[in-house]
This record gives structure tokens, sequence and C-alpha cells, in this order.
């Protein structure tokens, strides 16, 4: 199993390229089983969960093929397609419930299963199945999968108005794509309005989708009877981005991030500037110059839905307040289990005290300094924490279990040695 070692202590210095979202290549690859013509998608970054979804569309009969250095992907979804998606796929990926929507509104059946728990939380998607249930679908769980079909005599969804109980990003997704076939006007209350919706929309109105107010909590579909290919580049992943701001904040040194954008990550660069760093917007891109932790102030934030702090950046800014000064508390609203690196880090020297969904850290700032160690990683970004606290640490980390991060970052450590880090992958 591949771990990453990282010798601490170096500041971080020079140009990294940022790459496509992860979180809008997922729901963009499963916009093609929208249409039986091609779709080509550029800056797909490459990614094992990007893998399992071409192994997932590929299984129904879904033709990909990448190509180029660029992250080009073709994918056509002609008929025959079996509109199913199996226990073995979906269990290494929540993303996989992103099939469900575009499989009922073009197939009018879809057999997805249920996927399960997560490590950050319990993760349901009861609002995925009660929104498609608004729209006309037969939703039954059977087996462990959701079993999903129009009833008889109907051949496509029907618009509806659907307000969902708390905003969810994939749920919002998949009403979006679902809607886009359906017969008559959706109206999406209470949207998510993450970039990567407004990345989703602007793909299907390419495909001819009508579609209106993306990026707010209230979206508009009118329904067509078909959509065609398209070509569409995935936006810059911002999470990846704010994860090198971090990186870079807690280390010292200056870097751009090509393809980073300010205008996506207002809430994480008004912390850090708060922090003492220094964060620019170029063109083309982000520059950030730090101190490093130890000259920093620890920020206390707490997550929610965007433009608010990304819950998908807490545990990398946790791992800069606990090398920063001073005292902050970390607030996770969105997950109920998402402080998983919590114990790691303080197999580093961390000193941070949990109690329910707020983590209050005590910063080592000038005075102490984290110190390598053994540490494992339990999910994605608590891997990206581990590394960043490991980047600031004295002497050897080793991450194990980064699996995890191989889910979500394209390269990471190939993209940190660049930058100067001395880490590398190991056996
Ligand atoms: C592939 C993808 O885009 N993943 C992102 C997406 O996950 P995902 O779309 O799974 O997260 P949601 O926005 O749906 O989750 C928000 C909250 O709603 C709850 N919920 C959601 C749906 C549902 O049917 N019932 C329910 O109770 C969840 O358990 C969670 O507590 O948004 C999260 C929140 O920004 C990010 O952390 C993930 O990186
Ligand atoms: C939680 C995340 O992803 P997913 O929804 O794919 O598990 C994430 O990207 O941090």
């Amino acid at each position: 199993m591949d771990k990453l070692l990282i010798r601490g202590g170096r500041r971080l210095n020079g140009e990294v390229n940022v790459s496509g979202a992860k979180n809008a290549a997922l729901p963009e690859l499963c916009a093609a089983l929208l249409t039986d013509q091609p779709v080509m998608l550029r800056n797909v970054p490459r990614l094992r969960d990007v893998a399992t979804m071409r192994q997932l569309l590929e299984n129904m009969g879904v033709q990909a093929q990448t190509h180029g250095e660029r992250g080009g992907f073709t994918l056509q979804a002609a008929d025959p397609i079996k509109p199913e998606a199996p226990y073995e796929l979906v269990k290494t990926m929540r993303a996989s419930v992103l099939v469900l929507g575009p499989l009922l509104a073009r197939f009018g059946q879809a057999k997805v299963s249920l996927p399960g728990g997560c490590a950050i939380g319990s993760r349901p998607v009861d609002q995925h199945i009660k929104g498609l249930q608004a729209m006309g679908a037969e939703i039954e769980v059977e087996h462990g999968y959701m079993i999903a079909r129009l009833p008889a005599g109907r051949t496509r969804l029907k618009g509806a108005r659907i307000t969902t109980d708390m905003v969810t990003v994939t749920g919002t997704e998949n009403f979006l794509m679902a809607a886009t076939l359906a017969e008559g006007e959706t109206i999406l209350e209470n949207a998510a309005q993450e970039p990567e919706i407004t990345d989703l929309a602007e793909m299907l109105i390419k495909m001819g989708a009508r579609i209106e107010g993306h990026g707010s909590s209230r979206i508009r579909i009118q329904g067509v009877e078909r959509l065609d290919g398209c070509d569409h580049a995935v936006v810059a992943d911002r999470i990846e981005a704010g994860t090198f701001l971090c990186a870079v904040a807690a280390t010292g040194g200056e870097a751009l991030l090509h393809h980073a954008r300010a205008d996506h990550l207002d809430a994480v660069i008004d912390k850090l500037r708060d922090a003492g760093v220094r964060v620019d917007a170029v063109e083309g891109g982000l520059r950030v110059t730090s101190p490093g932790a130890a000259q920093l102030k620890g920020q206390t934030f707490r997550t929610t839905e965007y433009p608010g702090f990304p819950t998908d950046m807490q545990a990398q800014f946790m791992a800069l307040n606990v090398a920063a000064q001073g005292a902050s508390s970390v607030t996770e609203t969105i997950f109920e289990n998402r402080f998983m690196h919590v114990q790691e880090l303080q197999r580093l020297g961390a000193r941070i005290h949990t109690d329910g969904r707020v983590a209050l850290v005590e910063g080592l700032g000038e005075f102490g300094r984290l110190s390598g160690a053994t540490v494992m990683a339990t999910d994605l970004r608590a891997s990206a924490s581990l590394v960043i606290a490991g980047l600031v640490a004295k002497g050897e980390t080793v991450v194990d279990r980064i699996y995890h991060l191989d889910r979500g970052y394209d390269q990471m450590e190939v993209k940190l040695r660049a930058l100067g880090a001395d880490i590398e992958r190991i056996q």
C-alpha cells in the first residue's frame, strides 16, 4: 500500500498548476448519460474517483476514451445502456449516486446501489429519493439497491417544485440533470450554490438544456425532449487550490497557483489574510506569500454551504491553525464525524481538544513545533491535512493509506516536490 514520506521544514516556492475539480468532473462525466451523442470533456483530473466513475459508466455500456496530456475525455452513451450501478463500484465512491438522475431521465429506469456510510458521516440519500419521487419516479429500496422507474404509461419525468430539507450538493446535481429531460418546468428551492453546480449547469446548457438561476438558491429548468453532445472544460479545483494555499501558508514561501480562482475561494482567502498570509489575485491564478505558520495567527471559523467556509477545507486549515500562534476554534456543521484527522494531528504534537462539532486548537506558534511520526489517513481531506502538518514538522512523517488522497488529488506529491518539498511516494 502506498505511503508518503515527508521530511518537513522546507519552505515552498515556485509555481503549480491547479487541476480540474473532482466535484465538477464527477457529475459532468455522469451528464454524458443524458445524450446518445459524444460528449467531450477537457481538464479532467487524473484521480482514483475519475477512474472509478469511468469504470461505472463503462460497465453500463458507455464508450469512454481519454486523450492527450491535458485531461481530454470523450464519452458516448449510445444505446443500448444497462442502467445499473453495482455495489462493488458504488461502495468506493459516494458520487456514484449521481448516475441516478440522468439514468431515470433518459431511460425511465435505474438500479443503483445505496452508497452506505462514509468515514466523515452517515450521508443518507433520502433527499435524492424524495426529489426524484416528486418528479414522478417510483423508487423502492430492495436488497441495498434503489430500484427506480417511471409509472406505467409515462416515458418522461415531470417537472416539479423541489425544496430539500437541507442544502445538498449532489442532490441538487441529480435534480438538475434529471430536470433537463423532464416534461415541463422544475424549480429547485434551497439549491446548492457551489461553483461545481454552476459549471455543471453551464455544461448542460451547451448540451441544449434550458436552465436559469444556477449559482443561486433557486434554479429553474425547462425540460427539453433531447440533449446533444458538447465540448466542455472542467472548472479548476478550488479545494485543491485551497489546499496548496494552506500548505504554502504553513511552510512559508511564495507560490503562484495557475488557474486558481479567487472568486471561488473568498471565505478561505479572507481567513488566510486575517492570519497574516498575503494572497493576491493575478492574471490566470493566485499568488500566495507567507512568513510561515509560526508567524501567523490561528483563525476561528465554522464550515457552511457555499459561499461559506467549505467543509472540504476544514482539515487543511486546522493543520495550519495547529502550527500557528494562539487559540482558535473550528466548528464543523456539515458532517457529523469530520474530525478524524484530529487524533492523527495529535500524534504529531498538535494541541487540539474536541467537544462534539467544535475543535479547540492551541497553536504551537514560535515556541513549539510539530514532530514527525507515522500517521494514518482516514479520509480524503484528513490526508491532505496530515501532509500539510508533515511539511512543517521536524523530521520524518509517514502518511499511510494515501489511497484516500489519490481519490481527490492529482499527483499531489509531484506538485509539492516541484515547489521544493521533500516528499516521496513509498511502498
Ligand atoms: C462529489 C461531491 O460533490 N462531494 C461533495 C458534496 O457531497 P454531498 O453532495 O454528498 O454532500 P451534501 O451536500 O449532500 O451533504 C450535506 C449534508 O446533507 C446531508 N444529506 C444530504 C443528502 C441527503 O439526501 N440527505 C442528507 O441528510 C449530508 O449527510 C450532509 O450532512 O458536498 C459536500 C458538502 O459540501 C462536500 O463535502 C463533498 O466533497
Ligand atoms: C468529501 C469529499 O468527497 P466525496 O463527496 O466524494 O466523498 C471531498 O471531496 O472532500
